[in-house]
C-alpha cells in the first residue's frame, strides 16, 4: 500500500447545470500564509461553509502548518464564470475537501490504516450540482487505489453520506452527572487525581492518549493540534487560547501518570455551576471513573456533563445512584466506508467460529462482490468469491440500490451496513429488523451476528 499518495497539484474542468468549474488538488507547502494563496483561500471557504468566523492571520498559519506536517490532501473547487460586482472572488474555492492518512484501532494492538475524510463544504449558491458527488467519488478513488481498506467521517447530517457507502460505526453519547454531592460508587476507585499544569499536560497527554488508542477499538490517531487545543492553549473554533481550560491528572500506584482530564467550569447563578469535560483520556476504565469521581468531587459544582462519553458506560454501573447518570444524547461518531472488505474483514478479531457468504452491493463500485468469510481455522480467509446478479437498480444507476439475496449467498447487505457492523456498534438482528439485511435463513442470520460480534462497544474519542 502506498501509505501517502502524493499531493502534487492538479487540477480539471468540468461543467455542471450551466457553470463551469475547475477541480484542484494539491497541499500546502512550508511558507506560511505568503508561500500557500491556494490553501489560504481553501481554510476561509471552510469556515464560511461551517459559519465560523473569518480566520486570524494565527490561525491560518498554525492550520496551513497543521495541513503541511499531516500531509493533508486538499480539493478546492473553483467556479470558472464571470463573478458580479462585490460577490466573492473566483480565487475563493466554492466546494472544500480534504483527506489524510490515519489508522483505527480494530482491537488491542491491532490498527488498520484509514482515509480520513472532512471539512466539506458546498456555497449553498452552487449545491445540489454534484460538486460533493464529484469530489468523493475521485478521493474515495484515490484512496481504494492507494490500498486503503477503510475510509471514515465524522458527519454534519446523518442523511448525507449512506448512498457513498458510509455506515454508523461507532456511538457516543452526552451525559450529564449530578455532582451536587460527589460521586459515590460501589467499589473503591484507584490511584489518586492531582490539578495539572496545563503546558505539562501538553506533553503528557500525546502519551496517554497512545496507550489509550492502541488499546481501545473504534479509536483513531489524533493530530498533533490536539494537545494545543485540549490542554487550553489553543481552541481552534475560536482561533485564540482558552484560558479557561484546566487539567488533572491521574496517578497509578507507582506515581505513573495513566490518565488525564480537561475541563472547563460554566458559571450558573452565583458561585455554582456545571463542568463541561473537554477530554477525557485513559486506556483503563477504572481510571476513568477515578477522573469523574475528581470531578464530580469539585466544590460548587452541581454537574458534570460529558459529550463525548461511551455507549456502555462502566461509570453508569459503578454508581451507587445510577439515576443519577442521564444520557441527554446519543449519536453516531464515526461514519465507515469499507473500500476492501477482504483487507478489512481478515484484519479485524473474531470470537467465534463460522463460515458465511455476504453479498455486498456497493454502487461506487469498489467492494461489490460476492465475499466468504471463514474464521474456522487458526486465522480468518476471506476470499471474493465472485460478481454478484445485477439486478434493475445497478443498471439504472441508483446510488442506493435495492439489496437483493443471490442464491449462493447466505446474506447480503449494502455497503454501508458492512460499515456499521465492522466494529461491532451494532448486531446483525438489529440491521435484519430493520430490512437492511437480506438472510437466507435465521441460521445464517445467527451465524452472521456471531461472526461479527465484538467484546465491547467502539469508543471513538477524537471527531475530526
Ligand atoms: C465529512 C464532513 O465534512 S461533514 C460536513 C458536510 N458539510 C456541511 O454540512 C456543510 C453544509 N452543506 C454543504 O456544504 C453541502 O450542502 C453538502 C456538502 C452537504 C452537499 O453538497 P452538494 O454538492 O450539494 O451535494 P451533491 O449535489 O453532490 O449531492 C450528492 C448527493 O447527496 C445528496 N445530498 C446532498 N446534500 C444532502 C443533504 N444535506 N442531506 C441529504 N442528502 C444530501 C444529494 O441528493 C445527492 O444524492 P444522489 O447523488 O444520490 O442523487
Amino acid at each position: 500500500m502506498s501509505t501517502h499518495p502524493a499531493n502534487e497539484p492538479r487540477s480539471e474542468q468540468y461543467s455542471a447545470k450551466g457553470n463551469t468549474y475547475e477541480v484542484k488538488t494539491f497541499g500546502a507547502r512550508p511558507g506560511g500564509i505568503a508561500g500557500n494563496p491556494e490553501a489560504v483561500e481553501w481554510l476561509r471557504a471552510v469556515n464560511q461553509g461551517f459559519h465560523g468566523p473569518e480566520p486570524s492571520e494565527q490561525s491560518l498559519e498554525r492550520d496551513l502548518m497543521w495541513l503541511h506536517s499531516e500531509r493533508i490532501r486538499l480539493r478546492a473547487v473553483h467556479s470558472q464564470d464571470p463573478v458580479p460586482t462585490a460577490a466573492l472572488g473566483e480565487q475563493r474555492p466554492v466546494a472544500t475537501y480534504c483527506s489524510w492518512n490515519s489508522n483505527l484501532t480494530l482491537g488491542a494492538e491491532t490498527q488498520l490504516p484509514a482515509w480520513l475524510v472532512s471539512e466539506v463544504t458546498v456555497r449553498p449558491t452552487h449545491a445540489r450540482r454534484g460538486i460533493l458527488r464529484r469530489m468523493m467519488t475521485a478521493d474515495l478513488t484515490e484512496a481504494h487505489q492507494a490500498g486503503f481498506p477503510i475510509a471514515a467521517l465524522t458527519a454534519s447530517e446523518a442523511t448525507i453520506y449512506g448512498r457513498f457507502g458510509f455506515g454508523a460505526g461507532t456511538f457516543n453519547t452526552e451525559v450529564a452527572v449530578a455532582a451536587e454531592s460527589g460521586l459515590t460508587l460501589k467499589a473503591p476507585s484507584v490511584g489518586r487525581v492531582e490539578m495539572a499544569d496545563n503546558k505539562a499536560l501538553a506533553q503528557l497527554a500525546p502519551h496517554i492518549f497512545e496507550e489509550f488508542h492502541q488499546l481501545t477499538p473504534g479509536s483513531l490517531r489524533r493530530t498533533g493540534k490536539w494537545w494545543d487545543y485540549v490542554s487550553g492553549q489553543y481552541d481552534w473554533h475560536t482561533g485564540k487560547a482558552d484560558p479557561e481550560i484546566r487539567t488533572a491528572v491521574h496517578y497509578d500506584g507507582n506515581e505513573r501518570a495513566d490518565g488525564y482530564v480537561s475541563y472547563k467550569f460554566v458559571r450558573g447563578s452565583g458561585f455554582k455551576g456545571t463542568l463541561e469535560v473537554v477530554d477525557l483520556v485513559s486506556p483503563s476504565a477504572q481510571v476513568r471513573i477515578a477522573l469523574w469521581e475528581y470531578l464530580c468531587g469539585l466544590d460548587l459544582v452541581t454537574e458534570v456533563r460529558h459529550p463525548n462519553a461511551q455507549m456502555e458506560d462502566p461509570l453508569m454501573w459503578g454508581m451507587v445512584d445510577m439515576a443519577d447518570y442521564e444520557v441527554r444524547k446519543r449519536y453516531e461518531r464515526l461514519w465507515l466506508r469499507i473500500l476492501d472488505p477482504i483487507a478489512a474483514l481478515s484484519a479485524r478479531p473474531y470470537r467465534s467460529h463460522r463460515t458465511v457468504t455476504i453479498s455486498l452491493v456497493d454502487s461506487l463500485g469498489f467492494a461489490d462482490g460476492m465475499y466468504m468469510i471463514d474464521t474456522t481455522g487458526e486465522r480468518p480467509v476471506v476470499e471474493r468469491t465472485g460478481d454478484r446478479p445485477r439486478t434493475d437498480d445497478d443498471v439504472a444507476g441508483k446510488s442506493m440500490p435495492r439489496v437483493e439475496l443471490p442464491e449462493e449467498a447466505d446474506v447480503a447487505m449494502n455497503i454501508d451496513a458492512l460499515g456499521s457492523l465492522y466494529l461491532g456498534a451494532v448486531k446483525a438482528s438489529t440491521l435484519y429488523y430493520a430490512g437492511l439485511i437480506k438472510v437466507r435463513d435465521l441460521a445464517a442470520l445467527d451465524d452472521l451476528q456471531s461472526l461479527m460480534s465484538t467484546s465491547e462497544h467502539p469508543y471513538c474519542i477524537s471527531p475530526f
